[in-house]
């Protein structure tokens, strides 16, 4: 069962057109991590998942209901942490997540109250004196504290030091193991997203230009070097080759899906070696949007 479905979906600002017929399903138990260079979109289409915009076309359904029209049976049972948000700063911490918890019937204040202690916020005090990261955890704990069945997170992570990041994607596995809670959650930071994602989805240019498994997207993208004491030609018969650098001895380029016996022909061919790099997240990243 897909918590998100999202079918042919475009949305505009006035003429920027800013996603352009996206699809995207993200299944029960899955955490997908959204990617994109800053405008790429990513708040948007996290926004247009809760209803707080409206698609200009296509159809998006969460939890089976349109996102347009989410009822509060659904609104229960979703957890939301924005990039930014300063309402209700003059209440105290505690105070925000009494008030917070008295809009779920699954409140859990056991937990709320172990992570308040645990991501070292003082209850007593005032939400507009905290700092960023303060902020940031105290979001967190609100968005997650009646164990949702479906998390969107906005950058999540983003004022947090290193410490707290690899609590909060601890928690995140917790509440994924333990509620089966699927997460789709925008990100910058890679290192992060590896540690958690069992998918990614990555936005360039208003379309998903890659989407998929965290492992099958590593071994989909990897970078292929072509060596030989002789010059190599500038064109090669290799499908899938993308963002190719020459020297006259050396070919470097981004190869998806390299068909292994075709290079093994054109080794002997060309008298050269071959050699197949893997590449990490963030080269892959880099590579699609050279
Ligand atoms: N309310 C709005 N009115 C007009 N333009 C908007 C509005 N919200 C977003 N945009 C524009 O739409 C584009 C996508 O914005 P969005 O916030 O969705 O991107 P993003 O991928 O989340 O960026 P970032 O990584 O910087 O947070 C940007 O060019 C932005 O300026």
């Amino acid at each position: 069962m897909n918590l998100i479905e999202m079918e042919n979906v475009s949305k505009s600002y006035g003429k920027q057109n800013v996603l352009d017929n996206i699809s995207l399903n993200l299944p029960q138990g899955h955490v997908m991590g959204l990617l994109g260079q800053n405008g790429a979109g990513k708040t948007t289409l996290l926004k247009l998942c809760l209803g707080l915009l409206k698609a200009d076309s296509g159809n998006i359904q969460v939890m089976d209901a349109p996102a347009w029209e989410l009822t509060p049976a659904i609104k229960e049972q979703l957890g939301y942490v924005a990039q930014k948000s300063d309402t209700l700063h003059w209440m105290g911490v505690r105070q925000l997540l009494d008030y917070t918890g008295a809009f779920y019937r699954k409140w859990d204040n056991t937990k709320v109250t172990a992570l308040m202690h645990r991501w070292q916020l003082d209850p007593k005090s005032k939400v507009s004196d905290l700092s960023e990261g303060q902020k940031q955890r105290l979001a967190i704990i609100q968005a997650i504290g009646h164990n949702p069945k479906l998390l969107i997170l906005d950058e999540p992570v983003a004022s947090l030091d290193p410490v707290l990041r690899r609590e909060f994607i601890r928690e995140l596995i917790d509440i994924n193991i333990e509620n089966n809670t699927s997460v789709l959650f925008s990100t910058h930071i890679l290192s992060d997203l590896e540690r958690v994602a069992s998918d990614i989805a990555i936005l360039r240019q208003g379309h998903i230009c890659c989407q998929g498994s965290l492992d099958d997207i590593k071994e989909r993208y990897v970078r292929l070097h072509l060596r030989s004491n002789s010059p190599l030609p500038r064109e090669l018969p290799v499908q899938g080759l993308l963002h190719v650098e020459y020297s006259a001895h050396h070919l470097r380029a981004l190869a998806e899906n390299p068909d292994m016996e075709v290079i093994s022909a054109l080794e002997k061919q060309l008298n050269a070696t071959a050699h197949i790099e893997p590449l990490g997240l963030d080269d892959i990243f880099l590579e699609l949007h050279k």
